[in-house]
């Protein structure tokens, strides 16, 4: 039988990036900000087409690895996406560029994902991906199920945070948040949701129409 971690491996690899893709990995690599891996962005690309999404909110920009994906699954969609460092935000308007999206597909937006959210309008949203800072992943939780419209998703990358989150000996603050995350979800008659493998974990739940 073949093992989990090459099953797991062999969908990374499946999943591919052009130049403007590894690029902006390449950035990442150098500032130290943790991408998306291939599978979790072809899940995300996957998810907008298949959602006809038009209105995509991000939370957690870095440079623009995620943002490329979710922006290729869906030609009509505009990408809202969030970030409180200016030198990822200009990095990821670099990749954008490169990548030959029109200005007018994403609003690049300085600040603390939780503060922008909680200004954005109410069902306006198809798909909501967070992956900012874990403190206040459960208010922004709250929002994204305000933020979506009946039958738009959310995703939450690093729902396994590390392998941990299985583990019940693993007792770190950052596993307890995912757990939550997972908590939320189980038994949640508000949302249908799956949890995938890919990457560090990809928590997607659809909220009910
Ligand atoms: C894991 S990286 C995002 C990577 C990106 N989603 C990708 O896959 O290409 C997390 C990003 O969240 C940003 N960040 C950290 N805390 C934040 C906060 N409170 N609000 C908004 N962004 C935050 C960091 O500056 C960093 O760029």
């Amino acid at each position: 039988m073949v093992d989990k971690i090459t099953s797991w491996k062999f969908a990374e690899d499946f999943a591919t990036e052009s130049e403007v893709f590894r690029d902006a990995r390449g950035r990442a690599e150098e500032l130290g900000v943790e991408c998306i891996t291939p599978a979790v962005g072809a899940q995300l690309a996957m998810l907008a087409s298949a959602l006809g999404a038009k209105a995509i909110v991000e939370a957690g920009t870095g440079t623009g690895v995620s943002g490329l994906w979710l922006l290729s699954g869906s030609s009509q969609a505009v990408l809202a996406t969030i970030d409180s460092e200016t030198e990822n935000q200009m990095i990821a308007k670099r990749a954008f560029n490169e990548a030959k999206i029109p200005a007018n597909r994403t609003r690049v937006i300085h600040g603390r994902a939780i503060d922008v959210m909680s200004n954005m309008a109410d069902a306006a949203y198809d798909l909501v991906f967070l992956d900012a800072d874990r403190e206040t992943l459960e208010e922004q939780l709250h929002e994204a199920s305000r933020l979506l419209r009946p039958g738009g998703v959310v995703a939450i990358a690093h729902a396994l945070w590390r392998d941990r989150v299985p583990d019940p000996a693993m007792r770190d603050d950052a596993t307890a948040i995912y757990r939550d995350v997972l908590r939320f979800f189980s038994n949640n008659d508000d949302f249908v949701s799956a949890l995938s493998t890919a990457g560090d974990g990809l928590m997607l739940a659809s909220k009910r129409a």
